[in-house]
């Protein structure tokens, strides 16, 4: 497998007081390309995460979004998920609908790889995001759109995952972290410093998209700027 690419400035990040601060951002960013890709073309494509992610898509379910938002036109996927039953609390299904799809929707190409207009990224205290963890042979797959794994070090083991050339094919995404577990990361992803075992956050590089990353200040005390 090929190593995979990586564009060598630093990504676009903005940093909030608090995670309050990026939730109010977060929602106008999410609703505002919604707003375009509808009108361009009648649907809005967006891959989801688990984890803390959902909990900070809150401020869409508030006005005006949750009325605004054509809801309706949204197509949603994950980025990734646990082998679990979708009614397991692992689930990323069950964690998205319970706390987010559910109160809105009625559930009912350059490359070869699919382009999704928004993916909206969380990231593990160890840089892993999706489930493709640092040091793991997933981050250089270079083929397959989704692929699995069975010795995921965060639990549960078992998951499915998108890859990176699926990811990095996306014309949006937003990176969102919070909290002071992941500032090392944070640090690491945002560096300057040429590596060559990057962390998977720091292989998220769209080469005709835009990367932004929703940081909020213990996430990004340990970056210089
Ligand atoms: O296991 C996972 O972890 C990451 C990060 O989650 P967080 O709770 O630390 O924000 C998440 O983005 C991914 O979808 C999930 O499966």
């Amino acid at each position: 497998m090929a190593e995979a690419s990586i564009k060598s400035e630093k990504p676009k990040h903005i940093v909030f007081k608090g995670e309050e601060d990026l939730s109010k951002s977060l929602a106008k960013y999410t609703a505002d390309l919604s707003e375009k890709f509808v009108s361009e073309r009648g649907a809005f494509t967006v891959v989801l995460s688990g984890g803390s992610l959902i909990e900070s898509l809150r401020k869409l379910l508030e006005a005006p979004y949750v009325d605004t938002v054509e809801w309706a036109k949204w197509h949603v996927f994950w980025v990734d998920e646990r082998v679990v039953k979708k009614d397991h609390p692992d689930s990323n299904y069950k964690l998205a609908f319970d706390g987010f799809l559910s109160k809105v929707v009625e559930l009912s190409k350059d490359n070869g790889f699919p382009k999704f207009d928004l993916m909206l990224l969380g990231m593990g205290p160890d840089g892993h995001v999706a489930s493709l963890f640092p040091g793991h042979p997933l981050v250089k797959e270079n083929q397959r759109w989704v692929t699995f794994i069975k010795d995921s070090p965060k639990p549960p083991p078992q998951r499915i995952t998108f890859t990176f050339p699926v990811i990095n094919s996306s014309s949006y995404i937003a990176q969102v972290v919070c909290g002071s577990n992941e500032a090392a990361a944070v640090h690491s992803a945002l560096g300057t410093e040429k590596t060559s075992d990057p962390l998977p956050a720091a292989m998220v590089s769209l080469k005709d998209g835009e990367l932004t990353w929703f940081l909020d200040e213990a996430a990004a005390s340990l970056l210089q700027d």
